[in-house]
C-alpha cells in the first residue's frame, strides 16, 4: 500500500484490499465475512435507509432546496417512542416569528402568587433575559411534573390558529416538527395543552424564530455563556494557540456558547420563571453523603423520608454573582431536566423528580434513582479489565440507551466512562445530560466545544459545526476500548495533542480516506503522516502475555465505531446488531455482573 494516498473508503471497491490492510495491519488477518463489513451488509439488507435516516447520519444530503428538504423531511419523522412525558415543546411560537399570544396561552390555573418559587434564568445580557413560566398547581410529584420547556414554552402546544401561508414554508423545510412532536401522541391533558406565558417575553427576542425542529429547544433561554462559566470549560480557541499545559485537567468540556452566535441578540424583561410550583420540599429527604461535584451539580445519596428509597440528589449550581455575564438557572441544567423527565428507558438514569428548598429557598434539587457507581471509578479501583463477556454486557446497555436517545432525536455529547453509572445489579445507566441536545434537519450549526476531551470525536476536534449522532459513537468507541484495556485509549493534553494521538493510531486523514477532511478548519495544521491504521496493535487477537484479546469480529466492530469519518462511522444500530455480541463468548447476564464495595 503506498502511504499516504490510499483511498480507504468502506465505499470504495477498488481500494478494499488497500483499506483491509489499511484497518488491520495486514491483508491475511481481516476476514470480510465475519468481519463487522459482512454484519453491515446482512444487516442493511432490511433497512438500512431507514436506520440511518433515523439516526440522522444523512444530514449531508440536506441542502437547501426545498424540494429535496420535504422529501427528506418527510422520512426524518422518529417512530414513536414511550416517554414518561409526551409533549417537550420549545418556542413554538417561533414558527411564525409572531410574538406570544397571551390569549391562547393563559394557564387555566389560577397560580398562587405566594406559593411560586421564582428562578430567574439569565444570561449574558443579565437580569434582562428572563423568561416566565408557571406550572399548573398540581403536586409537583413525577407524574404530574411537566417537562420545564413545556412550562416555560409559554404556548399552546398546536397553534391551530396560525395562517396556513405562514405555515407552509416552515412545514416544507423542517416537517419533523414539535408541533406535532415526536414525542406528542395526541395531547394528553388539558393541563399540558396549556401552557402559560409570562407577560414579559419580549417581541424581539432572538428565540422568536422560524423554527419547528427540535433545535427549537434552543430558543426557550439564553444560553451563551452556559459554557464560559463552567469551571471545565475549554471555550472554543484555535489549535495553534493551545498547548498541552493548558489542559491541566483532562475533563475539559464546554457547553453550546457558540450554538446560537448566529441568531440575533437577545433582547428580554425582566421576569422569574415560576415552574416549580408544587414541588416537593427536599427536606423530605435525609442527605446522607456526598457522592460526587460535577462543573454542574452537587451530587448526594439520600433518603426519601417517606418511601425509605435511597435516591441521588443532584443540586443544581447556580450562577450567584449577579454582577457576572450570566448568572441565575444554568441552561445545561434546564436542558438536562427536561430530557431527563422524558426519558424512559432502562440504561438511562430516571428522574423522579425535582425538589426545592434547602438552605437557599430556590435551591433546584433533582431526584434520580441511585446506583452504587459510575463506570470511571470502578475501572480506577479494578485490579485487572473487565472480561469480554462483561464488556459485552455493559456495551449492549450502553447501545440499547443511546439507540433510544437518537431514536428519539437526542445526542448525548458527553459520554465518558464517568458518566456511566453501573449498580451491583449489573446495571449500566447513563447520565449527566447537561450537554444533549435534541437534534433535527437540516442539521444547524452547533458548538463543536461538546464531549470531553479524551472522547471528542475527530471531527469536533477539527472545528465542524454541523455533525450529529456519529459525535456519540465515537466517544461509545473510546468506552468500548476503555473497557477492554483499563485505560483511556486517546488521553490528550491539548486538542492538538488529541488530534495527534488519535491520528497516530488510526492513521492521519486525507481526501481518499475522509472526503472533506481538508476543509475543516482545524485541517490545516500540520499532522504526522501516519499512513496505517495501528488500531489492531493495541487490541490483538492473541495474546502471548495473557493480556485482553480481542476477536476478530470485536476488533471489527471497535474499529467501526473508530471511524474516522463520521459518515462512515458505525451507527447505534449498527453497533447493536454486530455480531460480535452473538458470538462466544456471549454478553454476560446482569445478574452475573461482578459487584464492587461503596465508595469510600
Ligand atoms: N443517579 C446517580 N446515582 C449515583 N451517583 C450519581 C448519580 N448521578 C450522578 N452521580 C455521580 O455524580 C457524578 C457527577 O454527576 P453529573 O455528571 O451528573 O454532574 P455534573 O455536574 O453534570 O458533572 P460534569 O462536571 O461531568 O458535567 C457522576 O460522575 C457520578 O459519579
Amino acid at each position: 500500500m503506498a502511504a499516504g494516498g490510499v483511498d480507504v473508503s468502506r465505499r470504495s471497491v477498488a481500494a478494499k484490499k488497500d483499506y483491509d490492510f489499511y484497518r488491520n495491519g495486514t491483508r491475511d488477518a481481516y476476514l470480510p465475512q465475519s468481519g463487522r463489513d459482512g454484519e453491515r451488509r446482512q444487516f442493511k439488507r432490511s433497512n438500512d435507509q431507514d436506520l440511518r435516516r433515523n439516526d440522522g447520519r444523512h444530514r449531508s444530503r440536506l441542502a437547501s432546496d426545498k424540494g429535496e428538504l420535504r422529501e427528506e423531511a418527510e422520512v426524518h419523522r422518529p417512530p414513536e417512542k414511550k416517554r414518561k412525558f409526551s409533549p417537550v415543546v420549545w418556542n413554538v411560537e417561533d414558527k411564525v416569528g409572531k410574538a406570544p399570544s397571551r390569549e391562547k396561552t393563559k394557564s387555566p390555573f389560577p397560580i398562587p402568587a405566594t406559593d411560586v418559587i421564582s428562578i430567574a434564568v439569565t444570561a449574558k445580557t443579565s437580569s434582562k433575559d428572563q423568561v416566565n413560566g408557571v406550572m399548573s398547581p398540581e403536586p409537583g410529584y413525577l407524574a404530574h411534573v411537566q417537562p420545564l420547556e413545556a412550562r416555560l414554552s409559554g404556548k399552546h402546544l398546536v397553534d391551530d390558529d396560525l395562517e396556513e401561508g405562514q405555515l407552509e414554508e416552515e412545514q416544507v423545510i423542517q416537517e419533523p416538527a414539535l408541533k406535532t412532536s415526536r414525542w406528542e401522541t395526541g395531547l394528553t391533558s388539558p393541563k399540558e395543552e396549556l401552557i402559560s406565558h409570562s407577560d414579559n417575553v419580549s417581541k424581539t427576542s432572538r428565540w422568536n424564530r422560524s423554527s419547528l425542529t427540535p433545535e427549537c429547544e434552543e430558543a426557550m433561554v439564553s444560553e451563551e455563556q452556559q459554557c464560559n462559566s463552567s469551571g471545565s470549560g475549554s471555550g472554543h480557541r484555535s489549535l495553534e494557540k493551545l498547548s498541552a499545559d493548558e489542559y491541566s485537567e483532562h475533563e475539559c468540556c464546554s457547553s453550546d456558547h457558540d450554538e446560537l452566535e448566529t441568531e440575533e441578540p437577545a433582547s428580554f424583561s425582566e421576569g422569574g420563571m415560576n415552574m416549580l410550583f408544587g414541588s416537593r420540599s427536599v427536606n423530605n429527604f435525609q442527605k446522607l453523603n456526598k457522592i460526587n461535584e460535577g462543573t454542574y451539580g452537587i451530587v448526594y445519596k439520600a433518603r426519601d423520608e417517606k418511601t425509605k428509597e435511597i435516591v441521588a440528589l443532584k443540586k443544581i449550581k447556580m450562577k450567584e454573582d449577579r454582577f457576572e455575564e450570566e448568572y441565575g438557572f444554568p441552561l445545561t441544567s434546564l436542558r438536562e431536566i427536561n430530557i431527563l423527565l422524558s426519558c424512559n428507558h432502562p440504561s438511562i438514569v430516571n428522574v423522579k423528580e425535582v425538589v426545592v428548598g434547602g438552605k437557599n429557598e430556590s435551591d433546584v434539587y433533582m431526584v434520580m434513582e441511585h446506583l452504587e457507581h459510575d463506570l470511571r471509578g470502578v475501572m480506577d479501583r479494578m485490579k485487572q479489565p473487565f472480561s469480554t463477556s462483561e464488556v459485552k454486557c455493559l456495551m449492549m446497555q450502553l447501545l440499547e440507551g443511546m439507540k433510544y436517545l437518537h431514536t428519539n432525536w437526542i445526542i448525548h455529547r458527553d459520554l465518558k466512562p464517568s458518566n456511566l453509572l453501573m449498580n451491583n445489579a449489573g446495571e449500566l445507566k447513563i447520565c449527566d445530560f447537561g450537554m444533549a441536545r435534541q437534534y433535527g434537519s437540516p442539521i444547524k450549526p452547533y458548538t463543536q466545544m461538546v464531549v470531553t476531551q479524551w472522547y471528542r470525536p475527530p471531527e469536533l476536534l477539527l472545528g465542524a459545526k454541523e455533525y450529529s449522532t456519529a459525535v456519540d459513537m465515537w466517544s461509545i468507541g473510546c468506552v468500548m476500548a476503555e473497557l477492554l484495556s483499563q485505560k483511556p485509549l486517546f488521553p490528550g493534553k491539548s486538542e492538538l495533542d488529541q488530534l495527534q494521538k488519535i491520528f497516530a493510531v488510526l492513521g492521519t486523514p486525507n481526501e481518499a480516506i475522509w472526503p472533506g477532511f481538508s476543509s475543516f478548519p482545524n485541517a490545516k495544521a500540520k499532522f504526522p503522516a501516519q499512513p496505517y491504521n495501528m488500531l489492531r496493535k493495541k487490541f490483538p487477537a492473541i495474546s502471548f502475555v495473557g493480556g485482553q484479546i480481542l476477536s476478530e469480529r470485536g476488533f471489527d466492530l471497535l474499529n467501526g465505531l473508530l471511524t474516522l469519518d463520521p459518515e462512515k462511522r458505525l451507527t447505534v444500530e449498527e453497533a447493536l446488531n454486530h455480531g460480535w455480541f452473538r458470538e462466544v463468548p456471549l454478553p454476560k447476564s446482569k445478574d452475573f455482573m461482578p459487584t464492587f464495595p461503596p465508595k469510600r
